[in-house]
Protein backbone atom coordinates (compact mmCIF):
# COMPACT_ATOMS: atom_id res chain seq x y z
CA UNK A 1 0.00 0.00 0.00
CA UNK A 2 1.40 3.91 -0.53
CA UNK A 3 2.46 5.54 2.19
CA UNK A 4 0.78 8.97 0.76
CA UNK A 5 -2.42 7.10 0.98
CA UNK A 6 -2.15 6.10 4.61
CA UNK A 7 -0.48 9.12 5.52
CA UNK A 8 -3.64 11.26 4.10
CA UNK A 9 -6.31 9.19 6.08
CA UNK A 10 -4.48 9.91 9.27
CA UNK A 11 -6.88 12.87 11.05
CA UNK A 12 -5.21 16.34 12.22
CA UNK A 13 -1.52 14.98 11.15
CA UNK A 14 0.93 17.42 9.88
CA UNK A 15 3.69 15.88 7.14
CA UNK A 16 6.68 16.15 6.20
CA UNK A 17 9.45 13.96 4.32
CA UNK A 18 9.07 11.27 1.53
CA UNK A 19 5.33 10.19 0.83
CA UNK A 20 6.53 8.37 -2.28
CA UNK A 21 7.12 4.85 -0.85
CA UNK A 22 5.64 1.23 -0.42
CA UNK A 23 4.39 0.69 3.01
CA UNK A 24 5.00 -3.04 4.31
CA UNK A 25 3.74 -2.95 7.56
CA UNK A 26 2.06 -0.91 10.42
CA UNK A 27 3.62 -1.56 13.87
CA UNK A 28 3.93 0.95 17.53
CA UNK A 29 6.48 -1.79 18.61
CA UNK A 30 10.53 -0.98 17.28
CA UNK A 31 11.18 -4.93 17.91
CA UNK A 32 8.60 -5.38 15.22
CA UNK A 33 9.71 -3.39 12.51
CA UNK A 34 11.07 -4.48 9.44
CA UNK A 35 12.27 -2.63 6.30
CA UNK A 36 9.31 -0.41 4.80
CA UNK A 37 7.37 -0.65 8.33
CA UNK A 38 5.72 2.42 9.97
CA UNK A 39 6.67 3.37 13.49
CA UNK A 40 4.12 4.90 15.59
CA UNK A 41 5.20 6.07 18.97
CA UNK A 42 3.39 5.55 21.61
CA UNK A 43 3.98 6.94 25.03
CA UNK A 44 3.02 4.13 27.08
CA UNK A 45 2.42 3.13 30.58
CA UNK A 46 5.49 1.79 31.23
CA UNK A 47 8.09 3.25 28.39
CA UNK A 48 7.51 5.77 25.62
CA UNK A 49 8.00 4.44 22.01
CA UNK A 50 9.81 7.70 20.94
CA UNK A 51 12.72 6.14 23.01
CA UNK A 52 12.53 3.47 20.57
CA UNK A 53 13.09 5.72 17.61
CA UNK A 54 16.89 4.77 16.83
CA UNK A 55 15.83 1.27 16.29
CA UNK A 56 12.82 2.15 14.33
CA UNK A 57 15.19 3.75 12.04
CA UNK A 58 18.06 1.32 12.08
CA UNK A 59 15.45 -1.65 11.57
CA UNK A 60 14.22 0.78 8.13
CA UNK A 61 11.06 2.54 9.39
CA UNK A 62 9.56 4.19 5.97
CA UNK A 63 7.44 6.71 8.17
CA UNK A 64 7.51 7.89 12.44
CA UNK A 65 4.20 8.70 13.43
CA UNK A 66 4.82 10.18 16.75
CA UNK A 67 3.55 13.28 19.04
CA UNK A 68 6.97 14.83 18.62
CA UNK A 69 7.20 17.35 16.20
CA UNK A 70 10.79 16.16 13.80
CA UNK A 71 13.70 17.50 14.74
CA UNK A 72 15.21 20.59 12.50
CA UNK A 73 17.87 18.35 11.19
CA UNK A 74 15.34 15.59 10.48
CA UNK A 75 16.44 13.49 7.19
CA UNK A 76 13.47 13.83 4.78
CA UNK A 77 14.01 10.50 2.81
CA UNK A 78 11.59 9.56 5.77
CA UNK A 79 8.16 10.63 6.79
CA UNK A 80 7.42 12.18 9.53
CA UNK A 81 3.83 12.36 10.75
CA UNK A 82 3.04 14.73 13.67
CA UNK A 83 -0.24 13.72 15.39
CA UNK A 84 -1.66 14.99 18.63
CA UNK A 85 -2.88 11.50 19.56
CA UNK A 86 -0.48 8.33 18.77
CA UNK A 87 -2.55 5.70 19.94
CA UNK A 88 -5.63 7.49 18.28
CA UNK A 89 -3.00 7.58 15.15
CA UNK A 90 -2.65 3.49 15.89
CA UNK A 91 -6.03 2.72 15.36
CA UNK A 92 -6.99 4.67 12.64
CA UNK A 93 -3.97 3.36 10.96
CA UNK A 94 -4.19 -0.32 12.02
CA UNK A 95 -8.41 -0.16 10.22
CA UNK A 96 -7.27 1.51 6.92
CA UNK A 97 -3.85 -0.65 6.60
CA UNK A 98 -6.66 -3.65 7.16
CA UNK A 99 -9.19 -2.08 4.74
CA UNK A 100 -11.64 -1.73 7.86
CA UNK A 101 -12.29 -5.40 8.48
CA UNK A 102 -15.55 -4.56 10.71
CA UNK A 103 -17.22 -3.48 7.86
CA UNK A 104 -17.35 -7.38 6.67
CA UNK A 105 -18.53 -8.88 9.91
CA UNK A 106 -21.41 -8.87 12.43
CA UNK A 107 -19.45 -7.41 15.55
CA UNK A 108 -20.68 -7.84 18.89
CA UNK A 109 -18.79 -6.21 21.19
CA UNK A 110 -18.95 -6.93 24.94
CA UNK A 111 -18.46 -4.53 28.21
CA UNK A 112 -18.39 -4.83 31.91
CA UNK A 113 -16.73 -6.13 35.20
CA UNK A 114 -18.06 -9.34 34.58
CA UNK A 115 -19.68 -11.75 32.59
CA UNK A 116 -17.60 -10.84 29.30
CA UNK A 117 -16.19 -13.82 28.39
CA UNK A 118 -19.23 -15.88 29.39
CA UNK A 119 -21.54 -13.64 27.31
CA UNK A 120 -18.69 -13.76 24.19
CA UNK A 121 -18.56 -17.78 24.44
CA UNK A 122 -22.22 -18.03 24.46
CA UNK A 123 -22.98 -15.40 21.56
CA UNK A 124 -20.05 -17.01 19.72
CA UNK A 125 -21.35 -20.27 20.06
CA UNK A 126 -24.75 -19.76 18.76
CA UNK A 127 -23.21 -17.35 15.61
CA UNK A 128 -21.59 -20.78 14.94
CA UNK A 129 -24.37 -22.87 14.93
CA UNK A 130 -26.72 -20.58 12.87
CA UNK A 131 -24.07 -19.24 10.20
CA UNK A 132 -21.63 -22.01 10.56
CA UNK A 133 -18.62 -19.32 10.96
CA UNK A 134 -17.94 -16.68 13.81
CA UNK A 135 -14.92 -15.62 15.54
CA UNK A 136 -14.11 -15.04 19.10
CA UNK A 137 -11.97 -12.71 20.75
CA UNK A 138 -11.10 -12.74 24.51
CA UNK A 139 -9.50 -13.22 27.77
CA UNK A 140 -9.48 -17.26 27.20
CA UNK A 141 -9.38 -17.67 22.97
CA UNK A 142 -8.92 -16.05 20.14
CA UNK A 143 -10.63 -18.84 17.15
CA UNK A 144 -10.53 -16.96 13.68
CA UNK A 145 -12.75 -19.45 12.53
CA UNK A 146 -10.05 -21.61 11.02
CA UNK A 147 -8.21 -22.10 14.09
CA UNK A 148 -8.16 -21.00 18.07
CA UNK A 149 -4.88 -20.29 20.20
CA UNK A 150 -4.79 -19.07 23.47
CA UNK A 151 -4.55 -15.45 24.20
CA UNK A 152 -2.30 -13.21 26.11
CA UNK A 153 -4.64 -10.17 26.52
CA UNK A 154 -8.48 -9.83 26.92
CA UNK A 155 -8.56 -7.14 24.07
CA UNK A 156 -5.68 -7.11 21.66
CA UNK A 157 -3.82 -3.24 20.75
CA UNK A 158 -5.38 -2.12 17.39
CA UNK A 159 -2.87 -3.14 14.89
CA UNK A 160 -3.18 -6.87 16.48
CA UNK A 161 -6.84 -6.39 16.72
CA UNK A 162 -7.63 -5.26 13.51
CA UNK A 163 -4.88 -8.11 12.10
CA UNK A 164 -7.34 -10.86 13.71
CA UNK A 165 -10.63 -9.41 12.32
CA UNK A 166 -9.08 -9.18 8.70
CA UNK A 167 -8.17 -12.84 9.14
CA UNK A 168 -12.16 -13.78 10.79
CA UNK A 169 -13.57 -11.99 7.49
CA UNK A 170 -11.19 -13.38 5.12
CA UNK A 171 -11.74 -16.66 6.41
CA UNK A 172 -15.40 -16.08 5.55
CA UNK A 173 -16.63 -15.63 9.07
CA UNK A 174 -19.91 -14.07 9.04
CA UNK A 175 -19.48 -12.55 12.45
CA UNK A 176 -17.30 -12.28 15.50
CA UNK A 177 -17.92 -12.03 19.47
CA UNK A 178 -15.56 -9.96 21.13
CA UNK A 179 -14.83 -8.61 24.81
CA UNK A 180 -13.51 -4.99 25.21
CA UNK A 181 -11.87 -4.18 28.34
CA UNK A 182 -12.21 -0.96 29.77
CA UNK A 183 -8.15 -0.74 29.69
CA UNK A 184 -8.58 -1.40 25.74
CA UNK A 185 -11.57 1.72 25.73
CA UNK A 186 -9.00 4.20 27.82
CA UNK A 187 -6.25 3.28 25.28
CA UNK A 188 -8.50 3.58 22.30
CA UNK A 189 -7.02 0.12 20.82
CA UNK A 190 -10.92 -0.82 19.48
CA UNK A 191 -11.00 3.05 18.04
CA UNK A 192 -12.43 3.08 14.27
CA UNK A 193 -13.83 -0.30 14.88
CA UNK A 194 -17.52 -0.64 13.19
CA UNK A 195 -19.76 -2.45 16.07
CA UNK A 196 -23.48 -3.54 15.02
CA UNK A 197 -24.32 -4.26 18.86
CA UNK A 198 -22.51 -2.82 21.88
CA UNK A 199 -23.09 -5.20 25.08
CA UNK A 200 -22.88 -3.59 28.61
CA UNK A 201 -23.20 -6.21 31.40
CA UNK A 202 -22.53 -5.11 34.62
CA UNK A 203 -20.18 -2.53 36.50
CA UNK A 204 -18.26 -3.03 39.73
CA UNK A 205 -15.13 -2.50 41.84
CA UNK A 206 -12.21 -3.60 39.91
CA UNK A 207 -9.44 -2.34 37.74
CA UNK A 208 -8.68 0.79 40.36
CA UNK A 209 -5.36 0.45 40.22
CA UNK A 210 -5.47 1.90 36.76
CA UNK A 211 -9.07 3.79 36.29
CA UNK A 212 -8.21 5.12 40.19
CA UNK A 213 -12.19 5.88 40.26
CA UNK A 214 -15.12 4.44 40.18
CA UNK A 215 -16.02 7.42 38.64
CA UNK A 216 -13.48 6.80 35.66
CA UNK A 217 -14.27 2.90 35.09
CA UNK A 218 -17.35 3.95 34.26
CA UNK A 219 -16.27 6.32 32.29
CA UNK A 220 -13.52 3.71 30.31
CA UNK A 221 -17.03 1.61 30.26
CA UNK A 222 -18.94 4.47 28.70
CA UNK A 223 -16.67 5.16 25.70
CA UNK A 224 -17.88 2.13 24.14
CA UNK A 225 -21.25 3.29 23.72
CA UNK A 226 -19.72 7.19 22.47
CA UNK A 227 -17.90 5.10 19.94
CA UNK A 228 -21.10 3.41 19.07
CA UNK A 229 -22.84 7.01 18.45
CA UNK A 230 -19.96 8.75 16.40
CA UNK A 231 -18.52 5.64 14.14
CA UNK A 232 -18.92 6.07 10.10
CA UNK A 233 -20.34 3.61 7.94
CA UNK A 234 -23.89 2.21 7.18
CA UNK A 235 -24.39 0.12 10.75
CA UNK A 236 -27.70 1.02 12.86
CA UNK A 237 -26.27 -0.58 16.01
CA UNK A 238 -27.83 -1.71 18.86
CA UNK A 239 -26.98 -0.97 22.47
CA UNK A 240 -28.21 -4.02 24.62
CA UNK A 241 -27.79 -2.81 28.37
CA UNK A 242 -28.24 -4.48 31.47
CA UNK A 243 -30.85 -2.73 33.50
CA UNK A 244 -30.98 -4.06 36.69
CA UNK A 245 -27.54 -2.54 37.21
CA UNK A 246 -27.87 0.88 38.43
CA UNK A 247 -24.57 1.62 35.92
CA UNK A 248 -26.78 0.00 33.21
CA UNK A 249 -29.67 2.25 33.88
CA UNK A 250 -27.43 5.61 33.91
CA UNK A 251 -26.20 4.39 30.24
CA UNK A 252 -30.00 4.03 29.16
CA UNK A 253 -30.82 7.80 30.55
CA UNK A 254 -27.43 9.46 29.12
CA UNK A 255 -27.76 7.89 25.59
CA UNK A 256 -31.10 7.20 25.07
CA UNK A 257 -31.96 9.79 22.51
CA UNK A 258 -29.05 8.97 20.87
CA UNK A 259 -29.03 5.01 20.55
CA UNK A 260 -31.11 2.06 20.03
CA UNK A 261 -31.48 0.05 23.04
CA UNK A 262 -32.33 -3.15 23.91
CA UNK A 263 -32.26 -3.52 27.72
CA UNK A 264 -32.84 -6.49 29.62
CA UNK A 265 -33.19 -7.57 32.95
CA UNK A 266 -35.89 -8.64 35.45
CA UNK A 267 -37.60 -5.23 35.61
CA UNK A 268 -40.85 -4.63 33.41
CA UNK A 269 -39.23 -1.93 31.69
CA UNK A 270 -36.72 -4.41 30.41
CA UNK A 271 -37.37 -5.02 26.51
CA UNK A 272 -36.01 -8.72 27.20
CA UNK A 273 -37.13 -9.51 30.16
CA UNK A 274 -36.32 -12.46 32.17
CA UNK A 275 -38.88 -14.78 33.82
CA UNK A 276 -39.04 -18.03 36.38
CA UNK A 277 -35.68 -19.30 36.80
CA UNK A 278 -35.14 -23.25 38.08
CA UNK A 279 -32.12 -24.65 38.43
CA UNK A 280 -30.10 -27.92 39.56
CA UNK A 281 -26.31 -29.01 38.89
CA UNK A 282 -27.10 -30.21 35.04
CA UNK A 283 -27.93 -26.64 34.18
CA UNK A 284 -30.60 -23.59 33.99
CA UNK A 285 -34.15 -23.16 32.84
CA UNK A 286 -35.71 -19.95 32.29
CA UNK A 287 -38.35 -18.10 30.83
CA UNK A 288 -37.75 -14.69 28.10
CA UNK A 289 -40.15 -12.58 27.00
CA UNK A 290 -39.32 -10.47 24.05
CA UNK A 291 -41.82 -8.91 21.80
CA UNK A 292 -45.04 -10.05 23.19
CA UNK A 293 -43.40 -13.30 22.32
CA UNK A 294 -42.20 -15.84 25.75
CA UNK A 295 -39.18 -18.35 25.23
CA UNK A 296 -37.97 -21.38 27.29
CA UNK A 297 -34.51 -21.20 27.60
CA UNK A 298 -32.47 -24.24 28.27
CA UNK A 299 -28.93 -23.62 29.29
CA UNK A 300 -25.79 -26.01 30.67
CA UNK A 301 -24.85 -23.16 32.77
CA UNK A 302 -25.08 -22.73 36.70
CA UNK A 303 -25.32 -19.31 38.57
CA UNK A 304 -27.89 -17.09 38.49
CA UNK A 305 -25.68 -14.83 36.58
CA UNK A 306 -25.26 -16.83 33.83
CA UNK A 307 -29.27 -16.53 33.08
CA UNK A 308 -27.97 -12.83 32.94
CA UNK A 309 -25.48 -13.53 30.92
CA UNK A 310 -27.85 -15.70 28.64
CA UNK A 311 -29.92 -12.96 27.85
CA UNK A 312 -27.08 -10.67 27.15
CA UNK A 313 -26.24 -13.18 24.51
CA UNK A 314 -29.17 -13.86 23.20
CA UNK A 315 -30.32 -10.04 22.95
CA UNK A 316 -26.46 -9.69 21.12
CA UNK A 317 -27.62 -12.40 18.92
CA UNK A 318 -31.19 -11.06 17.70
CA UNK A 319 -29.49 -7.13 17.52
CA UNK A 320 -27.63 -9.05 15.33
CA UNK A 321 -29.70 -10.53 12.85
CA UNK A 322 -30.54 -13.98 14.45
CA UNK A 323 -34.04 -15.08 15.04
CA UNK A 324 -34.59 -15.42 19.35
CA UNK A 325 -36.12 -19.04 18.10
CA UNK A 326 -32.80 -20.14 16.50
CA UNK A 327 -30.77 -18.73 18.91
CA UNK A 328 -32.53 -20.05 21.94
CA UNK A 329 -32.06 -23.47 20.27
CA UNK A 330 -28.90 -23.10 20.25
CA UNK A 331 -28.31 -22.68 23.83
CA UNK A 332 -28.83 -26.19 24.45
CA UNK A 333 -25.63 -26.88 23.30
CA UNK A 334 -23.59 -24.28 24.59
CA UNK A 335 -20.03 -25.11 25.59
CA UNK A 336 -18.39 -25.24 28.93
CA UNK A 337 -16.89 -21.95 29.20
CA UNK A 338 -13.67 -23.06 30.52
CA UNK A 339 -12.40 -22.33 33.72
CA UNK A 340 -16.07 -20.58 34.75
CA UNK A 341 -18.02 -22.42 37.11
CA UNK A 342 -16.29 -25.73 35.65
CA UNK A 343 -17.24 -29.02 37.66
CA UNK A 344 -13.94 -30.74 37.98
CA UNK A 345 -15.14 -33.54 39.52
CA UNK A 346 -16.24 -35.44 42.53
CA UNK A 347 -15.19 -37.53 45.51
CA UNK A 348 -17.40 -39.29 48.17
CA UNK A 349 -19.69 -36.89 47.27
CA UNK A 350 -18.20 -33.55 47.71
CA UNK A 351 -17.99 -31.58 44.11
CA UNK A 352 -14.95 -29.32 43.20
CA UNK A 353 -15.85 -26.23 40.97
CA UNK A 354 -13.20 -24.05 39.66
CA UNK A 355 -14.02 -20.67 39.02
CA UNK A 356 -12.62 -16.99 37.35
CA UNK A 357 -13.86 -14.61 40.18
CA UNK A 358 -11.90 -12.25 41.05
CA UNK A 359 -13.93 -9.30 42.22
CA UNK A 360 -16.04 -8.76 45.22
CA UNK A 361 -19.05 -9.20 43.17
CA UNK A 362 -17.88 -11.97 41.05
CA UNK A 363 -16.85 -13.86 44.34
CA UNK A 364 -20.29 -12.98 46.25
CA UNK A 365 -22.42 -14.26 42.67
CA UNK A 366 -20.31 -17.62 42.60
CA UNK A 367 -20.69 -18.31 46.16
CA UNK A 368 -24.85 -17.51 45.86
CA UNK A 369 -24.56 -19.77 42.54
CA UNK A 370 -23.20 -22.79 44.42
CA UNK A 371 -25.27 -22.18 47.64
CA UNK A 372 -28.31 -22.48 45.41
CA UNK A 373 -27.06 -26.32 44.84
CA UNK A 374 -27.65 -26.72 48.22
CA UNK A 375 -24.18 -27.96 49.65
CA UNK A 376 -23.75 -29.23 53.04
CA UNK A 377 -20.56 -26.71 53.62
CA UNK A 378 -19.14 -24.24 50.64
CA UNK A 379 -15.49 -24.48 51.36
CA UNK A 380 -14.29 -21.45 49.27
CA UNK A 381 -10.14 -21.13 48.53
CA UNK A 382 -9.11 -18.26 46.94
CA UNK A 383 -6.18 -15.58 46.81
CA UNK A 384 -6.12 -11.72 45.25
CA UNK A 385 -3.77 -10.91 42.09
CA UNK A 386 -0.43 -9.06 43.28
CA UNK A 387 0.09 -5.76 41.79
CA UNK A 388 -3.36 -5.10 41.02
CA UNK A 389 -6.21 -3.35 42.47
CA UNK A 390 -5.31 -3.27 46.41
CA UNK A 391 -8.97 -2.26 47.78
CA UNK A 392 -10.49 -4.93 46.29
CA UNK A 393 -8.75 -7.17 48.70
CA UNK A 394 -10.67 -6.94 52.14
CA UNK A 395 -13.41 -6.69 50.23
CA UNK A 396 -13.34 -10.34 48.14
CA UNK A 397 -12.19 -11.34 51.84
CA UNK A 398 -15.55 -10.38 53.34
CA UNK A 399 -17.89 -11.50 50.19
CA UNK A 400 -16.11 -15.24 50.86
CA UNK A 401 -16.28 -14.89 54.51
CA UNK A 402 -20.14 -14.08 54.17
CA UNK A 403 -20.74 -16.60 50.95
CA UNK A 404 -18.97 -19.87 53.02
CA UNK A 405 -18.73 -21.88 55.69
CA UNK A 406 -14.90 -22.35 55.33
CA UNK A 407 -12.68 -20.15 53.65
CA UNK A 408 -8.80 -20.80 52.88
CA UNK A 409 -6.96 -17.98 51.64
CA UNK A 410 -4.18 -18.40 49.22
CA UNK A 411 -2.03 -17.04 46.58
CA UNK A 412 -3.53 -16.22 43.30
CA UNK A 413 -0.74 -14.41 40.59
CA UNK A 414 1.34 -12.41 43.51
CA UNK A 415 3.53 -11.30 40.66
CA UNK A 416 6.24 -8.54 42.34
CA UNK A 417 4.31 -8.54 45.48
CA UNK A 418 5.02 -10.34 48.64
CA UNK A 419 2.39 -13.50 48.60
CA UNK A 420 1.89 -12.81 52.68
CA UNK A 421 1.60 -9.43 52.83
CA UNK A 422 -1.86 -9.92 49.86
CA UNK A 423 -2.91 -12.08 52.45
CA UNK A 424 -2.94 -10.13 54.61
CA UNK A 425 -4.77 -7.44 52.95
CA UNK A 426 -7.55 -10.23 52.34
CA UNK A 427 -7.68 -11.08 56.41
CA UNK A 428 -8.54 -7.57 56.90
CA UNK A 429 -12.10 -8.25 55.67
CA UNK A 430 -12.34 -11.74 57.05
CA UNK A 431 -12.40 -11.04 61.03
CA UNK A 432 -14.47 -12.93 62.89
CA UNK A 433 -15.27 -15.68 59.73
CA UNK A 434 -13.74 -19.34 59.73
CA UNK A 435 -10.60 -19.08 57.79
CA UNK A 436 -6.87 -20.37 57.40
CA UNK A 437 -3.72 -18.86 55.26
CA UNK A 438 -1.99 -21.72 53.12
CA UNK A 439 0.27 -19.40 51.12
CA UNK A 440 0.79 -22.42 48.68
CA UNK A 441 -2.10 -22.59 46.20
CA UNK A 442 -1.11 -26.52 45.75
CA UNK A 443 -1.53 -27.10 49.34
CA UNK A 444 -4.27 -25.28 49.81
CA UNK A 445 -6.53 -27.22 46.94
CA UNK A 446 -5.40 -30.03 48.49
CA UNK A 447 -5.89 -29.51 52.05
CA UNK A 448 -9.71 -27.97 51.02
CA UNK A 449 -9.75 -31.36 49.25
CA UNK A 450 -8.88 -33.28 52.06
CA UNK A 451 -10.93 -31.59 55.43
CA UNK A 452 -14.13 -32.07 52.53
CA UNK A 453 -17.09 -34.47 53.32
CA UNK A 454 -19.77 -36.18 51.58
CA UNK A 455 -22.10 -32.95 50.48
CA UNK A 456 -19.54 -30.79 50.58
CA UNK A 457 -18.72 -27.82 47.60
CA UNK A 458 -15.33 -26.40 47.48
CA UNK A 459 -14.57 -23.57 45.42
CA UNK A 460 -11.61 -22.61 44.10
CA UNK A 461 -11.77 -19.12 42.93
CA UNK A 462 -9.33 -16.74 40.77
CA UNK A 463 -7.49 -18.04 37.99
CA UNK A 464 -10.18 -20.18 36.37
CA UNK A 465 -8.33 -21.40 32.83
CA UNK A 466 -5.20 -19.76 33.63
CA UNK A 467 -2.76 -22.41 33.02
CA UNK A 468 -0.03 -20.70 34.81
CA UNK A 469 1.15 -19.08 38.71
CA UNK A 470 3.14 -15.71 38.47
CA UNK A 471 5.60 -15.49 41.96
CA UNK A 472 8.20 -13.07 42.52
CA UNK A 473 7.76 -12.44 38.57
CA UNK A 474 8.61 -15.57 37.54
CA UNK A 475 5.71 -17.72 35.47
CA UNK A 476 5.34 -21.42 36.34
CA UNK A 477 2.62 -23.82 35.08
CA UNK A 478 -0.13 -24.06 37.57
CA UNK A 479 -4.01 -24.87 36.46
CA UNK A 480 -6.31 -24.79 39.24
CA UNK A 481 -8.31 -27.67 37.08
CA UNK A 482 -5.57 -30.01 36.75
CA UNK A 483 -4.68 -29.10 40.77
CA UNK A 484 -7.84 -30.50 41.73
CA UNK A 485 -7.85 -33.18 39.75
CA UNK A 486 -4.81 -34.37 41.26
CA UNK A 487 -5.76 -33.40 44.92
CA UNK A 488 -9.19 -35.62 44.51
CA UNK A 489 -6.75 -38.64 43.36
CA UNK A 490 -4.15 -38.09 45.73
CA UNK A 491 -7.48 -38.41 48.33
CA UNK A 492 -9.05 -41.16 46.91
CA UNK A 493 -6.12 -43.47 46.96
CA UNK A 494 -5.35 -42.26 50.36
CA UNK A 495 -8.81 -43.97 51.34
CA UNK A 496 -8.49 -46.85 49.38
C1 LIG B 1 -0.95 -1.18 31.27
C2 LIG B 1 -1.39 -1.61 29.90
O1 LIG B 1 -2.55 -1.83 29.71
N1 LIG B 1 -0.44 -1.73 28.96
C3 LIG B 1 -0.81 -2.14 27.62
C4 LIG B 1 -0.40 -1.06 26.62
O2 LIG B 1 0.96 -0.90 26.70
P1 LIG B 1 1.49 0.55 26.49
O3 LIG B 1 0.97 1.07 25.20
O4 LIG B 1 1.17 1.37 27.69
O5 LIG B 1 3.02 0.25 26.24
P2 LIG B 1 4.33 0.33 27.14
O6 LIG B 1 4.65 -1.05 27.57
O7 LIG B 1 4.29 1.41 28.16
O8 LIG B 1 5.42 0.77 26.02
C5 LIG B 1 5.29 2.01 25.28
C6 LIG B 1 5.50 1.80 23.84
O9 LIG B 1 6.85 1.43 23.60
C7 LIG B 1 6.89 0.40 22.67
N2 LIG B 1 8.15 -0.36 22.78
C8 LIG B 1 8.47 -1.00 23.93
C9 LIG B 1 9.65 -1.74 24.00
C10 LIG B 1 10.51 -1.82 22.87
O10 LIG B 1 11.58 -2.44 22.87
N3 LIG B 1 10.13 -1.15 21.75
C11 LIG B 1 8.97 -0.44 21.68
O11 LIG B 1 8.68 0.12 20.63
C12 LIG B 1 5.66 -0.43 22.99
O12 LIG B 1 5.30 -1.26 21.91
C13 LIG B 1 4.64 0.67 23.28
O13 LIG B 1 4.02 1.08 22.09
O14 LIG B 1 -0.75 -1.42 25.31
C14 LIG B 1 -0.17 -2.65 24.86
C15 LIG B 1 -0.69 -2.91 23.45
O15 LIG B 1 -2.02 -2.66 23.35
C16 LIG B 1 -0.59 -3.79 25.80
O16 LIG B 1 0.00 -5.00 25.40
C17 LIG B 1 -0.20 -3.46 27.24
O17 LIG B 1 -0.80 -4.45 28.07
C18 LIG B 1 -0.06 -4.92 29.19
C19 LIG B 1 0.85 -6.06 28.75
C20 LIG B 1 -1.06 -5.41 30.25
O18 LIG B 1 -0.74 -6.22 31.09
N4 LIG B 1 -2.29 -4.93 30.24
C21 LIG B 1 -3.37 -5.35 31.13
C22 LIG B 1 -3.47 -4.53 32.40
C23 LIG B 1 -4.66 -5.26 30.32
O19 LIG B 1 -4.71 -4.59 29.29
N5 LIG B 1 -5.68 -5.96 30.75
C24 LIG B 1 -6.96 -5.98 30.07
C25 LIG B 1 -7.85 -7.00 30.77
C26 LIG B 1 -8.76 -6.41 31.74
C27 LIG B 1 -9.92 -7.35 32.04
O20 LIG B 1 -10.01 -8.46 31.47
O21 LIG B 1 -10.77 -6.98 32.84
C28 LIG B 1 -6.85 -6.52 28.63
O22 LIG B 1 -7.57 -6.04 27.75
O23 LIG B 1 -6.10 -7.49 28.46
N1 LIG C 1 -22.98 -11.47 34.78
C1 LIG C 1 -22.21 -11.67 35.84
N2 LIG C 1 -22.39 -10.96 36.97
C2 LIG C 1 -21.61 -11.14 38.05
N3 LIG C 1 -20.62 -12.05 38.13
C3 LIG C 1 -20.40 -12.80 37.03
C4 LIG C 1 -21.17 -12.64 35.84
N4 LIG C 1 -20.73 -13.52 34.92
C5 LIG C 1 -19.70 -14.17 35.48
N5 LIG C 1 -19.50 -13.76 36.75
C6 LIG C 1 -18.44 -14.16 37.69
O1 LIG C 1 -17.26 -13.49 37.23
C7 LIG C 1 -16.25 -14.42 36.85
C8 LIG C 1 -15.59 -13.96 35.56
O2 LIG C 1 -16.53 -14.14 34.50
P1 LIG C 1 -16.10 -13.85 33.01
O3 LIG C 1 -14.79 -14.43 32.79
O4 LIG C 1 -17.22 -14.22 32.13
O5 LIG C 1 -16.00 -12.25 33.12
P2 LIG C 1 -15.05 -11.20 32.41
O6 LIG C 1 -15.83 -9.93 32.44
O7 LIG C 1 -14.61 -11.69 31.10
O8 LIG C 1 -13.80 -11.11 33.38
P3 LIG C 1 -12.31 -10.54 32.97
O9 LIG C 1 -12.45 -9.08 32.83
O10 LIG C 1 -11.45 -10.87 34.13
O11 LIG C 1 -11.88 -11.25 31.75
C9 LIG C 1 -16.97 -15.76 36.70
O12 LIG C 1 -16.07 -16.79 36.94
C10 LIG C 1 -18.09 -15.64 37.70
O13 LIG C 1 -17.66 -15.96 38.99
N1 LIG D 1 -8.38 -9.52 33.84
C1 LIG D 1 -8.06 -9.59 35.23
C2 LIG D 1 -7.60 -10.95 35.53
C3 LIG D 1 -7.30 -11.22 37.00
C4 LIG D 1 -7.08 -12.67 37.25
C5 LIG D 1 -6.42 -13.00 38.52
N2 LIG D 1 -6.07 -14.37 38.48
C6 LIG D 1 -5.16 -12.15 38.76
O1 LIG D 1 -4.13 -12.56 38.29
O2 LIG D 1 -5.27 -11.12 39.42
C7 LIG D 1 -7.01 -8.55 35.58
O3 LIG D 1 -6.09 -8.35 34.77
O4 LIG D 1 -7.12 -7.93 36.61
MG1 LIG E 1 -12.83 -11.83 30.20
Amino acid sequence: MQLRTLIHNLPKATVSGNLDQQVTGVTTDSREVVAGSIFIAVRGTDGDGQDYLPQALEKGACAIVSEVAPAEDWDEKICWAHVPDARAAAASLACDWNDHPSKDLKVVGITGTNGKTTTAFITHAVMQSVWTRAGLLGTVEINDGEQSVPATQTTPGPIQLQGLLRQMADNACRGVAMEISSHALEQKRTDGLLLDVAVFTNLSQDHLDYHGTMASYFAAKKRLFELLETQQGNKKPTAVVNIDDPYGQRLVEEFKDRLYFITYGHGVHANMRIGRETQNVRGTEFEISYKEREYLVRTPYIGRFNVFNCTAALAACVAAGIKPRDAVRAFADAPQVPGRMECVGRRDGASLFVDYAHTPDALENACAAIRDLRPKRLITVFGCGGDRDQTKRPLMGKAAAEGSDLCIVTSDNPRSEDPEAIIADIEKGMRGARYESIPDRMTAIQTAVNISEEGDVILVAGKGHETYQEIAGDRTDFDDRRAAYKALNLKAKSEE
